[in-house]
Formats: structure tokens, C-alpha cells, sequence
């Protein structure tokens, strides 16, 4: 297992799994490195984890590094996949399957065309996002699965959209990692305690992975 990162706290805990994350701040989980598209070089990074969890900061961070390393970098934002490709879903179990599986659709496409795909989107149940990585596994493109896995203590203190104190407040209901489930991936490529190390530092972690991979 490869590790990279700095960690300044303990080992930080999934939050609503009872899952316990390994002892470093970045941890690459035990996938085989499987760049089978390498003629294309295209690979998805699904970036899963809370809401302010991070993942579209570290995908904002990441793609400009990526673009400069001549990358071409693609970023599914979840917020922006709604208003187009996803309008009229919710956040029923159903819909985000939907959502999920056709974010999964585009991002496969654009990865076997040589493109970085970057998706920075929650994806809370782990049989959507295995779906995803057997579609990419079946067309023989790469896929890494990423976990962001700021715990909802620091997430719901962040509060980018006002979500956290909403659910609190009761104004909306079915807010993930609160009244709603996130099944937190048990074994991703990367798993990265975001709140434990700067922005930067979880970039490069991440950057380090894709080039091991063969993909930066
Ligand atoms: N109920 C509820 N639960 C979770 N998230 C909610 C909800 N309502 C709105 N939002 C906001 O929707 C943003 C996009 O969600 P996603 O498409 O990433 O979600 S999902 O994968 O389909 O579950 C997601 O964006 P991020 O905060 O960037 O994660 C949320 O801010
Ligand atoms: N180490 C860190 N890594 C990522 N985001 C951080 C970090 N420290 C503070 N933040 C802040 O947390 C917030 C995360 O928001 P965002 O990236 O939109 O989350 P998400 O896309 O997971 O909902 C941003 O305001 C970001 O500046």
C-alpha cells in the first residue's frame, strides 16, 4: 500500500459507517493499477465524499496542475451536471443512482478519448458507484475512485451551501451524511483525509497517484 500526505491528527473515522480510514492522511487503497486505455492515457477520478467535504476544491486545484502537465482535464461538477444533464432529478435514492449513472455514462466516454475526467460529485451508495467503475472496466479505461473523507463535524462547520444549518434548522430533510445515507467506499484507490492537510498537499497526493498509474 502506498502513502502519501501528511497526517497531523489520529485516524480519522467514515462518518455514518462506523468505518475506521487508515492512520495516514492519504491512503492508496489496494486496486491493481489497470491503465488498460493506454493508448488514450484518458482516465475518470470519481471524487466522492460529503457536501463540503472538498472534492470541487481539490478538483479546481487539481485540473490546472494536470492542464499544465499537458493533460487534457474535463470537471463533471455535480451542481452543474444538475442543471443540464440531471434536471427535473432529486436526491431520492433513485435519482442520485440516475444521476450518478449517467455522470458515469459521460465521464467514460470523454476518459476513452484521452481526456482526465475529474468528478467531483457525492455518489453515496457504493453499488452506483461500483456500477461506474464496471462500466469503465468493461470498456477497458481507467478509473479511480477517490474518497474525500472530511468528517461531517468539519464538513457541517464548512457549510459552503448553507445545507447543514437548513437540515438543523428544518427547513429540508435528506441532507447525506446527516438523515441521509453515505456509504463510504471501504476500499478506494486513494482515500484522502482532506481536512488534515492543505489543498495543495491533497493535489499532489492525488497527482502522485495518477502518475503511478500512468496517467499524468
Ligand atoms: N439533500 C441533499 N443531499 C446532498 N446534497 C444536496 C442535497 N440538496 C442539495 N444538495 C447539493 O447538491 C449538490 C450536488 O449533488 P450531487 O449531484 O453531487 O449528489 S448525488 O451524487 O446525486 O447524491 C451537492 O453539492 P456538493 O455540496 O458540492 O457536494 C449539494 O450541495
Ligand atoms: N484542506 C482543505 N481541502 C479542501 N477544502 C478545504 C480545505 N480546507 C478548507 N476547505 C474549504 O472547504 C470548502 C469545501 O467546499 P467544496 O470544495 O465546495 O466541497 P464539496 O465540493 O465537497 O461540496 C471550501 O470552501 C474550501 O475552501
Amino acid at each position: 500500500m502506498t502513502t502519501a500526505g501528511t497526517a497531523t491528527t489520529g485516524p480519522p473515522t467514515d462518518v455514518g459507517t462506523g468505518i475506521t480510514s487508515p492512520d495516514t492522511a492519504t491512503d492508496t487503497g489496494g486496486h491493481s493499477a489497470t491503465p488498460t486505455d493506454a493508448d488514450s492515457g484518458g482516465v475518470t477520478v470519481w471524487l466522492t465524499g460529503l457536501p463540503s467535504a472538498g472534492k470541487s476544491t481539490l478538483a479546481r486545484e487539481l485540473a490546472p496542475r494536470l492542464r499544465a502537465a499537458g493533460r487534457r482535464v474535463e470537471v463533471l461538477d455535480g451542481d452543474e451536471i444538475r442543471e443540464f444533464l440531471s434536471a427535473g432529478l432529486g436526491f431520492s435514492r433513485e435519482d442520485r443512482h440516475t444521476n450518478v449513472q449517467r455522470i458515469g455514462f459521460v465521464a467514460q466516454l470523454l476518459a476513452s478519448h484521452g481526456v482526465t475526467v475529474l468528478v467531483p460529485v457525492i455518489a453515496p451508495y457504493a453499488e452506483s458507484r461500483e456500477a461506474v467503475r464496471e462500466r469503465h472496466r468493461a470498456a477497458g479505461t481507467s478509473y479511480l475512485e477517490v474518497h474525500v473523507a472530511t468528517p461531517v463535524e468539519v464538513c457541517s462547520v464548512r457549510d459552503v451551501k448553507g445545507l447543514y444549518a437548513k437540515q438543523a434548522g428544518g427547513e429540508i430533510t435528506g441532507l447525506t451524511g446527516v438523515d441521509d445515507p453515505y456509504e463510504a467506499p471501504v476500499d478506494p484507490d486513494l482515500r484522502i483525509a482532506a481536512h488534515e492537510q492543505s489543498v495543495s498537499e491533497s493535489a499532489a497526493a492525488l497527482e502522485s497517484l495518477l502518475r503511478e498509474r500512468g496517467s499524468a
